[in-house]
């Protein structure tokens, strides 16, 4: 990117930041370009060998080039997230924090899903995810994310930060991704270089405000409250910080940091609060600011949460269902309309909790559908980290024929199977086909198949 054009007063409104160098600054964003890096899925292993780590982050690399991640099948497997290197910084916080006990994780701002899969692979099967967005038309895209990544312990939810008060002292720890001003991306994204202005961030410190007041009393007791941003602004994060343990005594968690990251350790004006900034030009990543905190005071009794979610089940469905999963003993198995799911034993009563308090989008594994003797099965079942692979036909695929079977086109296969196959790449579950005697039935979902032209360069 040559010759950026900051916005007027940007650049001298960061003058007194925390560990801001201009001289890097304007480097980086005139003649440095954005690094590539993914996240590796842990539960969704390949060949694939990559040397440059996200130092802290532990699945977490850097690629040389940005290669066509449409047109790599294992992109759609879930065997990686595209994720911007300094957000990784989640990873070191969690693992920080981290409880021997089972947890109950909110993270309420979360389309399009990238900490939501940070999250999710750093949680054990009993802990439980909740992933929220408020904005209905990002929550296809949040729900496809986490279907693909595959875990079993997530639910996906849509509803503004105030219903969360349904929840008093739900949740052990709760991440505050928050809406910004955004200059974080300008790299990224220079266009965002438009929106940006003094009287926005002011908007948006106010808009945070109000974010984290609402979802307050969902935190429990001693739990933790991550919260972050994309902006540089100190009204946006250290005031931030400092206007949380004034209003709710909270208190501040210092997170241990490597000193070779070269990430700037900050302290909040009134309160001494920590924070971490993450400068391009400095850090191999974008702008990002996080920070920790522990709520002190007493949360009101999570003993009140009562229910009764017992539903009358057909046994020979169940019997049926169960046989696609692995280890159905651990799994509470459910339906919803005529779908049938699953989710950990552990997250029975949450779920059936949340379902009564909050609109939820997806939960667990959809399974599928019960038709006579025949299980219709669904595509999450085909991502899930979850599925039975012995009890279901598996169709291996060369590079060009998963590319096919993405786009949702014929596909022609030489095998006497008949039947619901999964489609594999790598050994990865792309999705469902039925072999037929001529033919075979490409049921790639349809609002998820590659639409683009092939791309000219070569594909790594
Ligand atoms: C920084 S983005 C989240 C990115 C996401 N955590 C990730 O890692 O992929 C902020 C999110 O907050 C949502 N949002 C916007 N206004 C909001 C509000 N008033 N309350 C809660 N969330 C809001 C946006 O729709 C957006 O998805």
């Amino acid at each position: 990117m040559k010759n950026a054009h900051f916005p007027v007063n940007f650049l001298e409104s960061l003058q007194n930041e925390p560990g801001f160098n201009p001289t890097n600054f304007v480097e980086a964003h005139q003649n440095i370009a954005a690094p590539t890096s993914i996240r590796l899925n842990p539960f969704k292993k390949t060949g694939v060998k990559l040397d440059e780590r996200v130092p802290w982050c532990a699945e977490g690399y850097y690629l040389n080039e940005r290669p066509s991640f449409t047109f790599d099948p294992l992109f759609h497997a879930g065997a990686y997230y595209v994720q911007e290197a300094s957000s990784m910084f989640i990873d070191t916080i969690y693992r920080y924090i981290k409880q021997p006990e089972p947890v109950k994780v909110l993270d309420l701002c979360a389309a399009p899903g990238g900490k939501s899969t940070l999250l999710s692979s750093v949680l054990a099967t009993n802990d439980l995810l909740v992933a929220n967005e408020i904005i209905k038309t990002r929550v296809p895209i949040l729900a496809d994310n986490l279907t693909r990544w595959g875990t079993s312990n997530t639910i996906v939810t849509n509803n503004d930060p105030k219903d969360f008060e349904r929840l008093p002292g739900f949740f052990d720890i709760i991440l505050v991704d928050a809406p910004c001003s955004g200059s974080g991306m300008f790299r990224k994204d220079p266009d965002a270089m438009t929106e940006w202005s003094e009287a926005n961030v002011n908007l948006c410190h106010q808009r945070q405000e109000r974010i984290l007041a609402d979802v307050y009393p969902a935190l429990k007791e001693d739990g933790y409250l991550i919260y972050s941003t994309c902006s540089y602004s100190h009204q946006e994060n250290e005031d931030i910080l400092d206007w949380l343990c004034t209003q709710f005594n909270m208190e501040s968690i210092r997170i241990p940091i490597n000193k070779e990251w070269v990430v700037v350790e900050t302290q909040s004006a009134a309160k001494q609060a920590w924070g971490y900034r993450f400068y391009p030009g400095q850090v191999q990543g974008e702008g990002l600011f996080a920070a920790c905190l522990r709520k002190k005071e007493s949360a009101e009794d999570p003993a009140s949460f009562k229910n009764n979610n017992n539903q009358k089940v057909d046994k020979h469905e169940l019997e049926l269902v169960r046989n696609y999963i692995t280890e159905p003993e651990n799994f509470y198995f459910f339906k919803v309309s005529d779908d049938w799911l699953a989710i950990n034993n552990s997250h029975k009563e949450s779920l059936s909790l949340i379902s009564h308090r909050l609109y939820i989008k997806k939960s667990g594994v959809r399974i599928g559908k019960v038709a006579g003797r025949d299980v219709i099965p669904d595509h999450e079942l085909a991502l899930s980290t979850i599925i039975n692979k012995e009890a279901v036909l598996q169709t291996e695929l060369e590079k060009d024929q998963a590319i096919q079977y993405l786009r949702r086109d014929n596909i022609s296969i030489n095998t006497n199977n008949k039947g619901w196959s999964l489609m594999t790449f790598d050994g990865l579950p792309l999705g469902w086909a039925k072999l037929l005697p001529n033919r075979v039935n490409n049921y790639y979902p349809k609002e998820l198949r590659i639409l683009a032209a092939a791309p000219q360069t070569k594909i790594v």
